[in-house]
This record gives structure tokens, sequence and C-alpha cells, in this order.
């Protein structure tokens, strides 16, 4: 679902923060990509749903060549891959229910059936009875859960997460992970970035670890794999 050759990432600036990636991802796998900070573990995760364009190599995901993949077509390829980031990103004048039906995007769709898919991912991650309630009456692991319904109300067949659980605590963090396990299990291919070792040690899953733009390390049910 995700194969990247040789992809090379060169910032404006002169950082080369890819240099060099082969890496051939699954449907249905769950994948950490684990890394010092600066050593392109968002940049490696950007440029899977067209955030970042690589300066050369080639990446395929969900059969779309990213680097021939017209600007007019990214929306097209966003629809298939749910985003969830470390700072939830929701927004601030839509309540809960807004936010998650906001993603679908999907005019021909009939509102009863927006309505069933929004109450749908709300249950699932357990807020169906806070859909009237705005972001900032929330806790961080509420609004990291509406990210979450968000991302997946379109049922996308990938999930990435940037450090999903960088800005909760301990215990909310393992809830929220046991959010992403039960999305997992339905199918979905996961990729998070994080820097959580315990969650990474403790639900074992496939490890890549990025240094220095490139994959020095992947195993499956591997450990947290570096020192740092
Ligand atoms: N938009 C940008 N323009 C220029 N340089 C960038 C840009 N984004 C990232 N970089 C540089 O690329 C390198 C890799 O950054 P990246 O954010 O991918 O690392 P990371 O592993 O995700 O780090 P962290 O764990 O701190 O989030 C860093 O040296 C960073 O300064």
């Amino acid at each position: 679902m995700i194969e990247m050759t040789n992809v090379y990432k060169k910032y404006p600036n002169g950082i080369v923060a890819a240099n060099g990636i082969d890496v051939a991802i699954k449907q249905g796998e769950f994948v950490y990509v684990v890394g010092p900070s600066g050593a392109g573990k968002s940049t490696f995760i950007k440029m899977m749903y067209r955030e970042e364009r690589s300066t050369s190599g080639t990446i395929v995901v969900n059969g779309m060549n990213l680097a021939t993949l017209k600007n007019k077509n990214v929306p097209y390829l966003r629809r298939q891959i749910g985003v969830v980031f470390q700072d939830f990103k929701l927004l601030p004048r839509l309540n809960v229910y807004e936010n998650v039906a906001f993603a679908l995007e999907v005019i021909e769709e009939s509102p009863k059936i927006i309505r069933k898919k929004v109450m749908d991912v709300l249950e699932l991650v357990g807020l169906k009875n806070k859909a009237r309630m705005f972001p900032t009456e929330l806790s961080g692991g509420e609004q990291q859960r509406v990210s979450i319904a968000r991302s997946i109300v379109n049922t996308p067949k990938l999930v990435i997460a940037d450090e999903p659980t960088g800005n909760l605590d301990p215990e909310t963090s393992w809830e929220i992970m046991n959010i992403f396990e039960e999305i997992n299990s339905r199918g979905t291919t996961i990729v998070m970035a994080t820097h959580n070792r315990e969650i990474v040690n403790t639900i074992r899953h496939r490890v890549i670890v990025v240094e220095g733009g490139l994959i020095t390390r992947d195993e499956y049910g591997g450990d947290y794999g570096y020192e740092g």
C-alpha cells in the first residue's frame, strides 16, 4: 500500500531530511516510526500524503505515484488517508459533530447518511454524548478522540499519525492507543511517528527507526530501537 524507492528529500535551506529511503508497508500493518528529534520522521510521513514532495525517488501510495500525481488529484489521495496530529488541529468554531462531519466533504451524501457515519465514529471513540460540545470544552484526550474520529469518518485504508500522544498524559495516551488498536484490527493500516518508548515496547508492532534521513532499523515486533 506504501512503497518508497530510493527517496531523497532536500529542503530549500539545503537540509537533507531523507537520504535514500526504501520501504514497503502492506495493507493492514501497524508501523511505528521512531528516531531522534530532527531525524526525518515527520518528513518521511508527510511525503506519504504529499504534504511534502520528494526531491527524487519513487513513492506509491494506494497505487498512486505521488511524484507524478497532479496537484488537482491530491484531494483524491487525501480522501483515502486519515491524518492525526499531535496538536489535534480541530476547528474551534465548530462543535464535535461538525468537526467530524466537515471532513466528509460529500455533497452527494444525504444528511441522514452523514449523520449515521459521524455518530458511528463518535461512538467508536467514546464521544457520542459530547457531540454538541466545542473543542475548548474538551480535555486534550477528548480532542484527540475527535481528531481520530475525523480521520476515519471517510473509512480510509490508511491512517497516518504524527506523535498523536505527544501532548497527552500517560493514562490518556494508553486510551488513545486502544482506539488505534481497534481501528487497526478492522483492517486499516496505521503509520505512527512517536517518541513514546513505553508504548512502543508494550504494544508490539513493526518498528522503523529513522536516523539522519535513513532507515537504520526495521523490525517486526521490535523495541524502541535506539538510545535517546
Ligand atoms: N519545512 C522545512 N524546511 C526546511 N527544513 C526542514 C523543514 N521541515 C523539516 N526540516 C528539517 O529536516 C530535518 C528533519 O525534520 P523532521 O521534522 O522530519 O524530523 P523529525 O524526526 O520528525 O523530528 P521531531 O522528532 O523533532 O519531530 C530537520 O533537520 C529539520 O530542521
